[in-house]
């Protein structure tokens, strides 16, 4: 029996294969990639079809002559990659072979996609590598390579390439590599913030190396990447990178390049860049495979960045915290910036930047889901019925009290406490100002990446709190708030008397007073200041208010609750 396929003019003929075969999704997405090239390049790709269908059980000695592409005409002139999406899968979504393998499977399942794909280390192998380098520090060079974390990581990885049935060469130098650098760690008896981000780099370096061994192996052609080899270039600012314009030219370079030279799904390490002065690796924040994914959206001009999840897209709230929290269909890059800086751990905080410069849709899907539609990000939505969209909670914030020490209306007063700040690095979330006093809440992202390792965290935060305290205590009388919570409710900013009524309402049944209250320079964010104690309680019952109890329906809305489009005013932040 013959089937053939026809793509973008393009006919891609499969004699005697049947028109199951013909019509998998591997076959398909392979055809259509052959659709796109010129008459030369298409060999390896029709190489990549044939190993496709021998995967789908044709018997080897006859496939050739079962098989055969014609490219019928060439797309002339049509020399760029011209790759369609992003498709960015998270820990949770490589954490197996078992999962692996249906990555693998939504890949290739979207025919029409020339996708570059991007992953984070498998499962909890970064969290692994951090506490494996913190227990290098102490263990002595003899107990290295029994720390309990190494273990773990290399049985993972060892597994999961024995049942991908992989070569396992493609993670044996990292392992000996990553067991070499923790002995270093036990000699040198300490982890600078530069060796962390080279110690958590072997999980993303391996997880790539595996998926791209596995797609060759099962006939779809992929090449591994690792970021910091392809232009993304960053601050030196270890932990937390930023990265650099000058990666945008140079990765879209290179992944254009290569795919035109000898096409081949990239697939590329999330998290990592290049330090542009010492050329370390260095690393962008937990979570930054977000952000790997919307600069390589941004930086190749594409359609779409899809996130893939273990969730069915952005929530109304933390599923930990309610278990009821349902899918938001669509966001605004300002919502879904807002939401993952005030806590949300959906989306990495400054994941949104490129996908708002370059206007490019983002979506975040469930990888164990893939039928749910998830939530698509996009530059503007219809608000007009929008009250609530989520409710996000940061716990174990530090809050300030700052009173001037010199009584009314001291000229520069805001400007020496900011500069303190500046001194220090510490970077401040929530700001609410009287005349003489100032309260504020401080970023814990600055401490981020030390939330593993609790008792040296608080040892390090505790020191910098001092040396904080001691600056500002020249100028005004300092009060430090520990363990304070934010509760952001993300929404639109328009309706803020309706949603504040009914917070407060939510509030005062609950016998919970509010200790500071901000809205006003972003339209789309009300943060509320409550004890770390009452916080998950509070959010339950907002959550429970807003999106549970049906209340604000339409009508509602239709009653002229709105702030007025018309006057946007910013409410004037105040303390309470
Ligand atoms: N508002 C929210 N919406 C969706 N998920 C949330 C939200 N807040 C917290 N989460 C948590 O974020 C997790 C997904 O983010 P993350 O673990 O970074 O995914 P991945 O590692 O797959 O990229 C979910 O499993 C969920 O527990
Ligand atoms: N592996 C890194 C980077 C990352 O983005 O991970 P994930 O996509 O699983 O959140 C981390 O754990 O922080």
């Amino acid at each position: 029996m013959m089937a053939s396929l026809h793509f973008g003019g393009v006919r891609i003929r499969s004699y005697s294969a049947t028109p199951r075969l013909a019509h998998s999704p591997r076959v398909r997405w392979l055809s259509s990639a052959v659709a796109s090239q010129s008459r030369s390049r298409s060999r390896s790709l029709y190489a990549a079809v044939e190993n496709a269908c021998k995967g789908g059980g044709l018997r080897a000695e006859r496939r050739t002559k079962r098989i055969e592409a014609v490219v019928g005409e060439e797309k002339k002139g049509d020399e760029t990659a011209s790759f369609s999406c992003v498709m960015k899968f998270g820990g949770s979504s490589v954490a197996t072979a078992e999962r692996i393998r249906e990555i693998a499977e939504l890949v290739v399942s979207f025919p029409e996609e020339k996708p570059v794909v991007v992953l984070s280390a498998m499962g909890k192998t970064t969290n692994n590598l951090l506490l494996a380098g913190e227990k290098a520090v102490s263990c002595g060079v003899s107990n290295a390579s029994e720390i309990e974390e190494l273990s773990y990581v290399k049985q993972l990885h060892l597994q999961t390439v024995d049942e991908l049935g992989v070569d396992p060469s493609v993670v044996l130098g990292h392992l000996q590599e990553l067991e070499q650098l923790l002995k270093g760690i036990a000699m040198m008896k300490e982890l600078t913030l530069r060796t962390r981000d080279y110690l958590v780099s072997f999980g993303e370096c391996m997880s790539t190396r595996i998926v791209a061994a596995y797609l060759n192996k099962i006939g779809v052609k992929a090449r591994q990447y690792d970021a910091f080899d392809i232009g993304f270039i960053t601050t030196d600012d270890f932990t937390n990178a930023e990265i650099l314009e000058g990666t945008y030219p140079s990765v879209a370079k290179r992944l254009n390049d290569d795919w035109i030279s000898d096409p081949a799904i990239p697939i590329v390490t999330g998290f990592l860049g290049k330090a542009s002065k010492s050329c370390a690796v260095t690393t962008l924040g937990r979570g930054g495979s977000d952000l790997t994914a919307t600069t390589i959206g941004k930086a190749l001009g594409l359609r779409e960045v899809q996130v893939w999840k273990d969730v069915d897209g952005v929530l109304t709230c933390d599923p930990s915290i309610c278990s009821n929290a349902q899918p938001v269909p669509y966001l605004t890059f300002d919502e879904a910036a807002e939401l993952a800086y005030f806590g949300a751990q959906v989306l990495h905080p400054q994941s949104m930047r490129p996908a708002r410069d370059g206007d490019i849709p983002v979506r975040v899907k469930n990888s164990y889901n893939p039928k749910a539609p998830g939530t698509i990000i996009t530059k503007a939505r219809d608000m007009s019925k929008a009250v609530l969209t989520s409710i996000v909670l940061k716990q174990n914030i530090t809050l300030l009290d700052i009173v001037s020490t010199r009584m009314l209306g001291q000229v520069g007063f805001l400007a020496k406490v900011f500069s303190t700040f500046e001194d220090l690095g510490i970077s401040v979330d929530v700001v609410a100002t009287s005349e003489v006093s100032l309260s504020l809440t401080l970023d814990p992202s600055k401490f981020w990446s030390r939330e593993l390792i609790q008792q040296a965290s608080s040892e390090i935060m505790f020191f910098e709190l001092d040396k904080m305290q001691e600056e500002l205590e020249k100028i005004a009388y300092v009060n430090l708030l520990q363990k304070r919570s934010i509760i952001s409710l993300i929404g639109n900013v328009q309706y803020s008397s309706l949603i504040l009524e009914k917070a407060f309402q939510v509030l005062r049944t609950n016998q919970v007073n509010v200790q500071m209250i901000s809205q006003g320079a972003s339209k789309v964010n009300i943060s509320l200041i409550v004890n770390d104690s009452e916080a998950e309680i509070c959010v339950k019952a907002l959550h429970h208010a807003f999106f549970e109890s049906g209340d604000l329906s339409e009508s509602v809305l239709e009653g002229g609750f709105g702030n007025g489009a018309a006057s946007p005013l910013p409410v004037e932040t105040s303390m309470m």
